[in-house]
């Protein structure tokens, strides 16, 4: 019957979320079409986890709120949902850290489902580095996928000197692969084509191609709620009377760490350091 043979796939979107707006969402919405669209997958559900206040990027303001935001705008979503343990940990995580948490997280609900299978699938993902890279797209389609879900700037991040470590990018795509949505200025593909560790993963990232270009991004909407413009349309109208209400995204709000310059790689070589 069609659907039996489909993997099953969760998305995870893991960002700042500060604020969430409309094309946080739409993300995951064109993910699925795209990955359905395939024949391969089913898109069971969909993780938003924003950072945790230990990122320290400039202008990011309290994680509770931030997930109290992406709550309010996945209220009406029947698939798309927010999850708080990363931004609940007291240091910055690793995304590569974040993943395997949803990973284990989501393979003990489904061994508690009791789905053998799927636990036995699951410990091949575990123990086999280059599973996904060997079948990739294959014909196992007996166990649900975590797949990472980024924006192209993501994947573009992934070249810049000290930023990843290299084994997190080979577990992320490697083992459990990346859906990546183009956006204005950055060109995923070329980016696969000059780099030969992506290049190697290249059969486990999917590339969305988001044709009706929308620049969104949180950084534009903070820049027009300091200048009093409005944002109504760029972000669900609960996110934006929870703004409002709690007088967000101040020119004060954005000075917050505006001293820790180059956030993840200072904390990345510090924590190599230790
Ligand atoms: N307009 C967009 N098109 C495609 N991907 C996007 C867009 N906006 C955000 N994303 C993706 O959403 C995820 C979470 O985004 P995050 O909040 O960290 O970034 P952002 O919206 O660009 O924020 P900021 O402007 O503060 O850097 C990332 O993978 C990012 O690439
Ligand atoms: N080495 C890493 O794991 C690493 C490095 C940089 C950013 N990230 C993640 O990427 C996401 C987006 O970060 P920015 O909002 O800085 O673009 C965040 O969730 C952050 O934790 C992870």
């Amino acid at each position: 019957m069609e659907g039996q043979n489909m993997t099953k796939v969760v998305l995870l979107a893991c960002g700042s979320f500060n604020p969430i707006t409309n094309m946080h969402l739409r993300m995951f919405e064109l993910a699925r079409d795209h990955l359905e669209d395939t024949g391969q997958y089913r898109v069971v559900r969909g993780i938003i986890s924003p950072v945790g206040d230990g990122y320290k990027k400039k202008g990011l303001i309290e994680a509770c709120h931030r997930v109290e935001m992406a709550r309010l705008a996945t209220e009406n979503s029947d698939w798309i949902s927010v999850d708080s343990w990363e931004s609940l940990q007291p240091e910055w995580v690793e995304t590569a850290k974040v993943v395997r948490h949803h990973y284990e997280e989501l393979i003990s609900t489904e061994e508690n489902k009791d789905d053998v299978d799927t636990a036995k699938y699951a410990k091949k993902q575990r123990i086999d580095e280059n599973y996904f890279e060997s079948s990739a797209h294959s014909k196992r389609r007996d166990g649900p996928r975590l797949m990472l879900l980024c924006g192209a700037d993501v994947l573009e991040s992934f070249e810049i000197p000290n930023m990843w470590k290299q084994e997190d990018i080979v577990e992320i795509v490697g083992r459990y692969g990346l859906v990546c949505i183009t956006r204005s200025g950055n060109d995923p593909h070329k980016l696969i084509h000059q780099s030969d560790l992506l290049w190697n993963y290249r059969k486990t990232i999917e590339v969305v191609q988001e044709w009706v270009t929308n620049d969104i991004s949180a950084t534009h909407l903070r820049r027009a709620l300091r200048r009093g413009q409005s944002v109504r349309y760029l972000v669900p109208d609960r996110v934006l009377h929870y703004i409002q209400e709690q007088d967000f995204y101040s020119a004060e709000s954005e000075k917050k760490n505006a001293d820790v310059v180059l956030a993840p790689l200072q904390r990345y070589t510090a924590a190599s350091s230790s």
